[in-house]
């Protein structure tokens, strides 16, 4: 693993996450536990807060984070500190939770939920920001005795301590010695449970790639994704992004990578004319569009988002139906989801497209051979996306893939009665695994006349800025975050040949 791409990446901070500790010094306090601060810096007391949430309430850590930020009143760089101490011990805590293990003289089940949590943000201090070791044990044991309360100080500087007589590598190797099963030791060394190490293995062979990509696949998993932007076409441009330090996106046209702070204070941004939207999501959207059709619809061709909340990819469909004279309906079941995909289309001339609340499912038989084009972006486990939710992955269980099998077949199965013959479904995920994407198509497919699955992969490409994407598998698409540095999006294009 690179010190980079370890959970969380390193830095080298002190106490209050401001400056650099050159000397690298493994120095501890002389003070007693009880005799030091039992003041919590405000920086680390929010990185606690979004771990006691995540873990206490299901919350989300991008949705606590901010409002915890903005409580305690944080400046640029200490919100930074925060982020990176919060999401780096959530998307570490496996590896975390093996090493405190041995570190605890009892079963971790058996500690307070808020000490371990405590245990986690100081182990993350120790193990890759690098702050120095007396300044993680003082201010975690600072923050668990305002918080918690003193008796778990001398527990908290104990363990900690044992935690920083070895590096993170030494750790490393001193979990995976003697340990022979490969889905073990990719899972302790990159944090994931073993069932997702297993279900991402299996990914990669469906689709073609080396079982020995999945280190590389898990560790692009613990690197947090770089904002990607599209230009609306014919709406936004990308040039206020540029100016404000943007660099043009390498893999899909009119997009931009940015890595200059907080890309709300683009006014092109609040406006909605540019979007916050990963290039994979983009590159599929696109390749929808893109498709030949054999004849257009009279006055216009008419498009479906099936799935369409929170509305990135209808925004993006719609403005391009915008251009072409085309119109779109966006789909979404979940009324205040509805909401969000009415405020993400708000730059779209209304006259192009309209929401409709429904369950997918209906669709077929409310509007059959109602479409031209029609996007399945089904709900699915998220297993392609992990590096952005970076609780995710402890949240997710082997069950959920089973569960969402129905679903998925179900509005595939719509899609393909309200495709008008001549029309094309895409059928997307965020989400390799084979059962919720290659076979949701060959399940729908089978016994069914009059459709063909079209060869994804040049699409693609058709909508890449020229490069070969090389994504193409069979005739569906996979792209991968360790290959493509997009999300792991599932695509497959298929055709509706007769009625
Ligand atoms: C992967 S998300 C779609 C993301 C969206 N296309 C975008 O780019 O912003 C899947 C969506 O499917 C919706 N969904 C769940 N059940 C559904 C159903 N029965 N019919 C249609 N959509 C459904 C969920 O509410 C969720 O918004």
């Amino acid at each position: 693993m690179t010190p980079e791409n370890r959970p969380g990446g390193p830095t080298r901070r002190n106490e209050r996450g401001r400056e650099r500790n050159r000397s690298g010094s493994r120095q501890f306090s002389s003070t007693a536990p009880a005799e030091r601060t039992r003041r919590a810096d405000p920086a680390r007391l929010v990185a606690y807060e979004v771990l006691r949430a995540v873990a206490a309430d299901d919350a989300y850590a991008n949705l606590v984070l901010p409002g915890s930020i903005r409580k305690h009143r944080l400046g640029r760089q200490d919100a930074g500190f925060a982020t990176e101490l919060a999401y780096g011990a959530l998307r570490a805590q496996g590896t975390y939770d093996a090493i405190l293990a041995l570190c605890v003289d009892r079963p971790l089940t058996q500690l307070d939920p808020a000490i371990l949590d405590a245990l986690r943000l100081g182990t993350h201090q120790l193990m890759a920001m690098r702050v120095p070791p007396h300044a993680a044990l003082d201010q975690t044991v600072g923050l668990a005795r305002a918080v918690i309360g003193a008796g778990p100080s001398s527990l908290i500087n104990a363990v900690l301590r044992k935690v920083s007589r070895k590096s993170f590598d030494e750790w490393l190797d001193a979990l995976v010695t003697g340990v022979e099963d490969p889905v073990r030791i990719s899972s302790l060394r990159y944090s994931h449970p073993e069932w997702i190490v297993r279900a991402l293995r299996q990914s990669l062979v469906n689709h073609g790639r080396p079982v020995e990509e999945i280190d590389a696949l898990l560790e692009a998993d613990n690197a947090a994704p770089v904002v990607n932007l599209v230009a609306l076409p014919g709406i936004g441009s990308l040039d206020e992004a540029m100016a404000a330090g943007a660099r043009s996106g390498e893999l899909v046209k009119d997009s931009a990578l940015f890595a200059a702070g907080d890309v709300g204070r683009l006014e092109s941004v609040r406006s909605g004319k540019v979007r916050v939207q990963d290039a994979g999501s983009q590159l599929v959207a696109r390749a929808l569009a893109a498709v030949d059709l054999d004849r257009r619809g009279a006055g216009g061709e008419q498009w479906l988002d099936l799935c369409a909340g929170p509305g990135g990819k209808s925004a993006l469909l719609a403005a391009i139906a915008a251009q072409r004279g085309d119109t779109l309906v966006a789909n979404e079941p979940a009324e205040h989801r509805a909401a969000l995909v009415r405020q993400a289309l708000g730059a779209v001339d209304p006259a192009v497209w309209s929401v409709r609340v429904g369950d997918g499912r209906e669709i077929g038989a409310a509007y059959p051979e109602g479409f031209d084009r029609i996007l399945v972006d089904a709900p699915c486990t998220g297993l392609g996306a992990l590096r952005r939710r970076p609780e995710s992955r402890w949240r997710r269980t082997a069950s959920d893939l089973t569960e969402l099998g129905p679903l998925q077949r179900g509005l595939l199965a719509a899609a393909l009665e309200a495709v008008r013959p001549g029309g094309v479904v895409a059928y997307v995920t965020c989400s390799p695994h084979p059962a919720e994407t290659s076979a949701v198509v060959q399940d729908s497919l089978r016994g069914r006349e009059g459709y063909t699955l079209m060869e994804a992969g040049p699409v693609l490409d058709s909508v890449s800025t020229g490069r070969s994407l090389q994504a193409g598998h069979g005739a569906t698409a996979q792209l991968w975050p360790h290959i493509h540095g997009t999300d792991a999006m599932f695509l497959a294009l298929i055709r509706r040949t007769a009625g």
